[in-house]
């Protein structure tokens, strides 16, 4: 039997949706144990896996049978919400994520955007910052979010100013998303919405379906999807991630998830530093020289304590 190759787009927990290399949409199941060395997954199969599968007919209907999942890139889990100690794989292969985050109406706290920064260089996924809503913005605060933009440019994010609301920029934030997969996330009421709504209305449309289901008390996570915007431009707005959570990480690796303070963190007097009250720290030196800033470093000490600042 001829084996093809295939991207998953839709994941019913049963069926899955696989685009082939021909464009064409075709229904597969699973057979077979797949698991993901040391992690308790509920999903085996996730949006954004490539899989290898062999084609059936029965009764002139034509569906696949998944044999294999081809090694990930990366991939966002979160902690099942059925069973404990078990995560669930969000999405696979991922080429970046783009946080929407607006100065006003509501204000995206530099807690938020900076833990959501640090999870996704835990992940491997590079983060676009969307800064929305800059048609609310008077002179002065759009000064302000120029600063905060250089502030996370100067440590290699790259940012963009848009207004889905006007449509200011959205060419150059289509662009951005070109030819990638890409996680949308962001607080409730930024604008992501009105945002897919203005690239791709047709997918609203979905994602007003998948809330529905969810209304009903289904499990929206099953229903995870991958949308193509167009060719092999991708976007997963899945109702429910806002953030991406559960990455534990270990005091010590902290540092080295701050890609401003990653190559200085072995000059410290003591090998072991945590940059916070010890002596002799290059990390803190560096906040006093202003080659870090301050509310990076506020954020990297609210992390290391494990305050809740995801607000
Ligand atoms: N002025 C202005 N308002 C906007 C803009 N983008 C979105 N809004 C408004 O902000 C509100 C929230 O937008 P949504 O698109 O629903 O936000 P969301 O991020 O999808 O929120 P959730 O669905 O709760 O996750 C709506 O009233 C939008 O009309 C913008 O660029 N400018
Ligand atoms: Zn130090």
């Amino acid at each position: 039997m001829s084996m093809y190759k295939g991207l998953v787009l839709r994941s019913t927990g049963s069926w899955y949706d696989v685009k082939m290399d021909d464009g064409r949409v075709l229904k597969c199941r699973l057979r077979g144990k797949f698991k993901i060395k040391g992690l308790k997954v509920t999903n085996p199969l996730a949006v954004g896996d490539f899989v290898k599968f062999e084609i059936e007919e029965k009764n002139d209907q034509e569906s696949g049978v998944i044999k294999e999942i081809l090694p990930r890139e990366n991939y966002l889990i979160r902690q099942s919400t059925r069973k404990a100690h078990h995560v669930h794989i969000i999405a696979a292969n991922l080429d970046q994520a783009v946080l929407v985050a607006t100065l006003v109406m509501p204000r995206t706290s530099f807690g938020f955007i900076d833990r959501f920064l640090v999870s996704a260089e835990a992940y491997h996924i590079s983060t676009v910052i969307a800064f929305n809503k800059t048609d609310l913005l008077e002179e002065e605060d759009l000064e302000y979010q120029r600063d905060v933009m250089k502030m996370y440019e100067g440590i290699g994010y790259e940012c963009i100013e848009i207004s889905a609301e006007t449509g200011y920029n959205i060419d150059a934030f289509e662009a951005l998303l070109k030819g990638k997969k890409t996680l949308l996330s962001g607080h409730s009421g930024v604008g992501k919405s009105t945002l897919i709504n203005r690239i791709a209305p047709e997918i609203e449309q979905r994602t007003n379906e998948i809330s529905a289901f969810a209304n009903k008390g289904m499990h929206t996570t099953t229903f995870a999807e991958m949308f193509e915007i167009e060719d092999d431009t991708y976007i997963i707005d899945t109702p429910g991630i806002k953030e991406l959570g559960l990455v534990h990480i270990e005091p010590e690796e902290l540092a080295g998830l701050f890609p401003e303070m990653r190559d200085m963190t072995g000059e410290c007097r003591f090998y072991n530093c945590k940059h916070d009250k010890e002596p002799g720290c290059v990390v803190k030196q560096a906040v006093k020289e202003g080659r870090i800033a301050i509310p990076r470093y506020e954020s990297y000490l609210s992390m290391l304590n494990g305050e809740d600042n995801r607000k």
